[in-house]
């Protein structure tokens, strides 16, 4: 618009104004398949001018569970579960904008444990969902996501360079790298660059798959990538005594239990999730004392055991989720009301901030659902760069 045509704006509140209103509100629906869950992201933009970048005005955002890896055998009905969802698009995207409005699924760390055919046939069933849908259908629509876009950037305070996600089947860091030395010693599939303002940015970011919490479990247990898992009872010293149960991932069953004779407790299970970890990752030195955002089953076990408010989330030290594992792993009996899990998630927190990333006992994580009241998700990031790549926004 040039500025002929813009001159009344001045006289209309923001979300009055008739160029506002319509020309330049954009829609973009983002699904986040997750190991756990499925999410939508309905996001709303508007470019104020066209030298301008759009502006996030507000998002919708809603979540089922199971993940579509639980309909591994049943493709329809996974796909069915995206379509309750979608739903909730078509009421809120204004029709006009039906045909304008991009969908979108990008499927995480979940989906790519499963068997190449069963995940390419609940993506099929989704695509079906989309083509049937009156939204945009972009070419690659629906796939399973390379894991470095999970990782996100966050810049609200000076000091804080990165973030940290832990998913159920896998395990983000992300950070801006401001020494030279750390560019230097980084494997080169862990940078990727990025233009801004003029300039490149290199940013470090990283998914390591088999690392969220849930795969840490099965690693724990001694089952993860094993052949044989029927009727094969799986110990650990992270769990109360007496416990025997079954638990389903990813459409296999797995029977677990505790040490019934043996150890257990914060020391034991220490030892058997530093094997999970220890040597595993890269720990750039840089970060040791930098603090981070943590996200996702970083914040769920924290509101869990009391460490933050669900509400509030909060600033902890690593030694904070350390000290809690050894209250919780050396009275499991006490605990055993919650997910007898417990004890070996705090425990692998740890160990993964401490021997898997080489944080520091005083590391700062600010806990967070919300930045500016919205979901922190790297589906944001990836929706901006959607609509930009579509011609959508400039
Ligand atoms: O929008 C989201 C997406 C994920 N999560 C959390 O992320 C964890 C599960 O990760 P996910 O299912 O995404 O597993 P992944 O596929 O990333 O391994 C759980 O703590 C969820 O509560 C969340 O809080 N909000
Ligand atoms: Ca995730």
């Amino acid at each position: 618009h040039s500025n002929r045509e813009m001159w009344f704006k001045h006289f209309f509140p923001p979300n009055v104004c008739p160029i506002d209103a319509k020309a330049n509100t954009f829609y973009g629906i983002m699904f986040d398949a997750g190991s756990t869950g499925t999410r939508i992201h309905i996001y709303t933009f508007v470019q104020k001018s066209p030298e301008n970048l759009p502006e996030l005005e507000g998002e919708i955002f809603e979540s089922v569970k199971p993940g579509l890896s639980a309909y591994a055998d049943q493709p329809e009905k996974g796909a069915e579960s995206v379509k309750r969802l979608l739903d909730m698009a078509i009421e809120a995207v204004p029709p006009h904008l039906w045909k304008k409005t991009p969908v979108v699924l990008k499927a995480t760390a979940g989906l790519r444990l499963l068997s190449e055919e069963k995940a390419q046939a609940l993506l099929l069933e989704v695509r079906e969902v989309f083509e049937e849908s009156p939204f945009l259908v972009p070419e690659d629509s629906v796939s399973i996501m390379d894991g470095s876009y999970e990782g996100q950037l966050s810049g609200q305070n000076q000091h804080t360079v990165g973030t940290l996600d832990l998913g159920g089947a896998s395990t983000q860091i992300t950070f801006l790298p401001r020494f030279e030395e750390t560019l230097k010693e980084t494997p080169g599939d862990f940078l990727t660059s990025f233009e801004m303002f003029n300039s490149t940015y290199k940013l470090y970011t990283h998914s390591y798959l088999g690392f969220g919490l849930k795969a840490a479990r099965l690693a724990t247990l001694g089952a993860l990538n094993v052949e044989a898992v029927d009727g094969q009872m799986f110990r650990s010293s992270c769990l109360p005594k007496q416990l025997e149960a079954e638990w389903h991932f990813g459409g296999v069953k797995y029977q677990y239990g505790g040490n019934k004779e043996g150890e257990t407790g914060f020391k034991p299970c220490y030892l058997e999730v530093l094997k999970v970890v220890k040597g595993k990752l890269h720990q750039p030195d840089e970060i040791r004392g930098s603090s981070f955002y943590a996200f996702s089953y970083y914040y769920d076990r924290a509101v869990d055991t009391n460490l933050i408010d669900y509400e509030q989330g909060g600033v902890l030290e690593v030694k904070d989720f350390e000290r809690k594992a050894k209250e919780v792993c050396d009275n499991m009996e006490r605990y055993n009301s919650a997910s007898p899990f417990l004890c070996m998630d705090l425990t692998y927190i740890t160990a993964l901030l401490k021997e898997g990333f080489g944080f520091r006992d005083n590391t700062l994580l600010q806990l967070t659902k919300k930045v500016n009241n919205i979901e922190t998700s790297w589906t944001l990031g990836a929706t901006f760069h959607l609509l930009q790549s579509l011609g959508i926004t400039h």
